[in-house]
């Protein structure tokens, strides 16, 4: 692992602009020997602090804001004064903060994103209007920048909160830092402003985005088109991460450049991925195999429609039934019920079209999940469907009739539109219920008083390691089968493959390390396949993803002209 203490460091800013840069600040902890080098004995009082030191006062200034969303703006605002403080008092917190820097209080600083602002976040803003200079924008933001990872977003489907415009989420590149130990200026976070639909937003004068309609069709995707070339063309061998994309343009855009550069959507492989990770732990409790079970998800959108591809898939590669077997596996519900032929083309995206489910089998225009439920008697059932409550009292407790334990996965985000509170499923269900959920809950109890830790389904538990694994590699492109090779070794990891009564999925307190793993195995599976850019040992690997490791540490400074800014 690289020791950044040890490490030293040729900067060649001083005074102002030193205690001005996130990168390089460090505050009262810059030593006597920086302070004269650097101009700043006048510009610092006197006591020179510990990075222990800096993590108690920043973290007593955090605990004395009253709300989330507060101790959500106090963290933006150390991000945006002093990189290494604000990753290592993420690092000592994990468990506590996650849920402040990301889901769910992300979503309330997201949807108040233009009240709350104060200066822009670091990152690049592209609106529409601004299209013919967006290679001038472009390399003004990153102009002598080594960049490995891309973070976009044109926010017309934020977690389950819908169109938010502009609101520039550098949450999920933090992750890629914090979880996947990713050096911070190698990854940049990019808002595609391209309007909003959201009337609300449109209605206040303080919305610091482009106040207009979404641009859509042909202008749109020239839009994004330019983008994607712009960052093939200066980084082609970065990752580029799709998130929160609508469902007309997730899997859309996805299939169009994934031949053409390492392309990732998040809500629908991210999601894939670590939802088959916990469909194995769960399975591997019952005792049973992937094609044993039958999958009813709740919301066939961009998540629904990864999720059930990637268990399609797994199903196939893992337990050998063949594409049609495997599908046949699969009930897919969205709003306008289950999804069947009779619904005609209007009420089925075209992606959806391989589950569509035979008119015979069913009677009935609407067909509901409740019937869903009593019909087909599912062994799994998966929630993404931005709709909080879905499963109901009366749907848990049919489904617990159904089977010995129902593997239940209400995913939607943030909390409140989980479709089941997972205390209320195990309560249900006797405690028979396997659980994980989208967001962070709380345990529930067993009927024999022990804690049921509900797992986090997360994506942030594995996106990261997708990421790393596909750069790290140097791979081209994030295939299908690197994204299993992540998974399965997710699934490895999962507590309730030790102890049946344990949660399904890691805690996020271990994230770094299990997000190391799925990094490694993901760059293996690639080397192995092919689709790398590197011909490494498993060692190598090893190794080599062991040296890439950013830690939060300050090192020491030298100053040097011609040195890094
Ligand atoms: N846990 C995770 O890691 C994770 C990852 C991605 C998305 N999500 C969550 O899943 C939800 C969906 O995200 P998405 O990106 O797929 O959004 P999306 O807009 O692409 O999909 C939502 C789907 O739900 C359908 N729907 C709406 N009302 C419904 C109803 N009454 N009954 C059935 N279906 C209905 C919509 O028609 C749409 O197809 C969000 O809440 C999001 O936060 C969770
Ligand atoms: O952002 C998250 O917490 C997960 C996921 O990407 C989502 O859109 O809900
Ligand atoms: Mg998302």
């Amino acid at each position: 692992m690289s020791k950044a203490t040890d490490a030293v460091y040729h900067v060649a800013l001083r005074g102002e602009s030193i205690l001005t840069h996130p990168r390089w600040n460090k505050g009262t902890a810059f030593t006597e020997q920086e302070r004269k080098d650097f101009g700043l004995i006048g510009r610092l009082p006197s006591r020179i602090n510990t990075i222990d030191e800096q993590c108690a006062r920043a973290w007593d200034q955090l605990v004395s804001q009253d709300s989330d969303i507060q101790k959500n703006a106090f963290l933006q605002s150390l991000k945006e004064q002093n990189w290494v403080l604000y990753y290592e008092l993420l690092r000592r917190n994990l468990r506590e903060l996650m849920p402040i820097v990301y889901t769910p209080t992300e979503a309330d600083a997201i949807a108040n994103y233009s009240h709350l602002f104060r200066r822009p976040s670091e990152g690049l803003y592209l609106t529409f209007t601004d299209k013919d200079s967006m290679e001038q924008d472009f390399l003004e933001v990153t102009q002598g920048r080594e960049i490995d990872l891309i973070v976009c977003s044109d926010a017309e489907a934020i977690l389950g909160i819908g169109d938010q415009g502009v609101g520039i989420s550098s949450a999920k590149s933090v992750i890629y830092t914090l979880i996947g130990r990713m050096n911070p200026s190698k990854s940049l976070a990019v808002a595609l402003d391209v309007g909003t639909d959201n009337e609300k937003l449109l209605d206040d004068p303080l919305y610091v985005g482009w106040p207009h309609k979404r641009v859509r069709g042909e202008e749109y995707d020239s839009f994004i088109d330019k983008f994607v070339e712009l960052v093939r063309k200066h980084y082609p061998h970065s990752l580029l991460h799709f998130e929160d994309f609508g469902v007309g343009n997730a899997q859309r855009l996805l299939e169009l450049y994934r031949s053409k550069h390492a392309v990732f959507n998040d809500d629908v492989q991210g999601t894939g991925a670590v939802t088959l990770a916990a469909v194995m732990s769960a399975t591997g409790v019952t005792k049973s195999r992937l094609s044993e079970q039958r999958y009813v998800i709740f919301g066939a959108g961009s998540a629904g429609l990864g999720i059930a591809r990637q268990l399609r898939d797994a199903i196939v590669k893992i337990d050998g039934l063949s594409h049609e077997e495997a599908t046949k596996l699969f009930y897919l519900i969205d709003k306008h019920g289950l999804i069947k032929q009779s619904l005609g083309p209007d009420k089925i995206r075209a992606q959806v079209a391989d589950f569509v489910r035979k008119e015979d089998e069913w009677n009935g225009d609407e067909v509901k999940l409740y019937d869903v439920v009593k019909k087909v008697k599912p062994t799994v059932l998966v929630g993404c469907s931005t709709q909080g409550g879905a499963f109901t009292e009366e749907i848990v407790r049919e489904m617990a009739k159904g089977t010995e334990r129902p593997i239940i996965l209400p995913l939607s985000n943030p909390s409140r539109l989980v479709e089941v509170d997972p205390t209320k499923a195990n309560e249900w269900t006797d405690g028979k219920a396997l659980l994980a959920t989208g967001s962070p809950f709380p345990p529930a109890k067993m009927p024999n008083g022990k804690d049921y830790v509900i797992a986090e389904c997360n994506n942030a538990l594995i996106y990261p390691g997708l990421g790393l694994g596909t750069v790290l590699s140097r791979s081209r492109e994030m295939t299908d089968t690197m994204i299993l090779a992540g998974a399965r070794r997710l699934a490895s990891l999962a507590p309730a493959l030790k102890d049946p009564d344990d949660a399904l999925l890691p805690d996020f307190a271990d994230s770094p390390d299990v997000n190391f793993e799925v990094t490694v195995a993901v760059a293996e599976q690639a080397i192995e396949e092919g689709t790398a850019g590197v011909d490494w040992s498993k060692d190598e690997v090893r190794k080599r993803a062991q040296e890439v490791i950013w830690l939060p540490e300050y090192g020491t400074y030298v100053y040097d002209l011609q040195g890094e800014k």
